[in-house]
């Protein structure tokens, strides 16, 4: 295939950055993705292969300028977009801040809501902007990344991000520029608060999803923070077949109702489970600082508390210790028991 002259760099290539790396690679766009060693050697022993849940298919044997673990690829970048774990943010823009030319546009495709502005502050001189990916991918076996739910990109609308719309069009990955990206953000967590229900439970996402308490555990979560950012004034965004705001409504429906109205609302494969349970797997510190705990931090700007996901945020970190899962009525119960902050 001939490559094009519209040079993407894709900084934190794993899940995320790897499997948008491929999709762009099959269309033809000159893509370059740096990440760690560890990767770089799988990928040269295995070809990078990219899936989803419609049956798409790509692989392709990468060549040594493909995946590198130098940021200095993103030198003639024409754009840049960063998937690093949010703890990972600082360091990816001081690593990028020497190389990324004047202008071209640095997309921070991550989930919470604050690495938009720390990559910025990493690298101030750069034209950084929010970007939202609503779907998910798990790496299925070493250099075969899988989009296992439904969803498209979206990014703060910026005249810089003209010129990659018809290449992200033509790889399948349609690419919304968005006026609202703060509430774009806030939709997304809203979902992403089901992460540390999922990665507590250890059970792939539909599993999890299938149960009503862990639903129920998920709808609590999402009330308190929708009450926060109501009184926040921050508009909610519909991400999903389903108004933001009747989210909490359904998930506590009874199983029966769920499931009936959830397959033709939403597609999730059976083997997909959240990045933070891949995070557990990995030995990695989670992102739950990230998502549960800007709820936390939302609240106590508001001069009020926000005791569910505070309950969240300290399981995930009890549970980066140890193994232990929650069944789904045990963790219902822990998350309503008030007599435990
Ligand atoms: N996976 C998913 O389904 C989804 C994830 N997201 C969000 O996307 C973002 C990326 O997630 P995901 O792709 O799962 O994360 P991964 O951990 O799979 O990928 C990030 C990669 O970047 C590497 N990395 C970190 N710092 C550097 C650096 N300075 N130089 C080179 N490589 C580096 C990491 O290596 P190491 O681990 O060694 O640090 C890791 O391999 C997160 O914010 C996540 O919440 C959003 C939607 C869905
Ligand atoms: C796509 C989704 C919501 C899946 O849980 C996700 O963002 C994640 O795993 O981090």
């Amino acid at each position: 295939m001939t490559q094009s002259s519209f040079k993407v760099v894709i900084f934190g290539a794993g899940s995320i950055g790897c499997y948008l790396g491929g999709r762009l690679l099959s269309s033809g766009v000159n893509v370059v993705m740096v990440g760690r060693k560890t990767m770089q050697e799988r990928l040269r022993t295995s070809p990078l292969t990219v899936t989803d849940y419609e049956g798409f298919r790509f692989h392709s044997q990468l060549a040594e300028h493909q995946y590198v673990t130098s940021a200095e690829a993103a030198g003639n970048a024409d754009l840049v977009l960063v998937t690093v774990k949010s703890a990972a943010t600082s360091e990816a823009g001081k690593q990028l801040a020497p190389w990324v030319s004047e202008g071209i546009p640095v997309v921070s495709l991550q989930n919470g809501i604050s690495n938009a502005e720390h990559l910025q502050a990493a690298m101030p001189n750069a034209n950084v902007l929010a970007g939202m990916v609503p779907f998910n991918v798990l790496q299925q076996e070493p250099g075969h990344f899988h989009q296992g739910t439904q969803g498209h990109l979206m990014a703060d609308r910026h005249p810089s991000l003209q010129p990659a719309l018809p290449w992200f069009e033509h790889a399948g990955l349609p690419l919304e520029l968005r006026r609202d990206i703060e509430s774009v953000m806030w939709s997304k967590l809203l979902l992403n608060l089901n992460n540390p229900v999922n990665a507590l439970s250890g059970v792939p996402l539909l599993e999890e999803l299938s149960q009503r308490d862990y639903r129920r555990c998920l709808a609590m979560a999402q009330r308190e923070t929708l009450e926060l950012l109501k009184s926040a004034g921050i508009p909610t965004v519909k991400l999903t077949g389903l108004p933001t705001k009747l989210i909490p409504s359904v998930m506590s429906l009874p199983d029966w109702l769920f499931t009936r109205l959830a397959k033709r609302m939403l597609t999730i494969d059976p083997v997909a489970r959240s990045s933070m349970w891949e995070d557990l797997q990995a030995g990695r510190p989670t992102e739950i600082d990230w998502i549960n705990g800007e709820v936390v931090k939302l609240a106590e700007k508001l001069g009020t508390d926000a005791p569910v996901n505070r309950k969240l945020v300290r399981l995930m970190h009890q549970r980066e210790e140890t193994e232990k899962t929650w069944g789904a009525s045990e963790l219902l119960n822990e998350l309503t028991d008030h007599s435990r902050p």
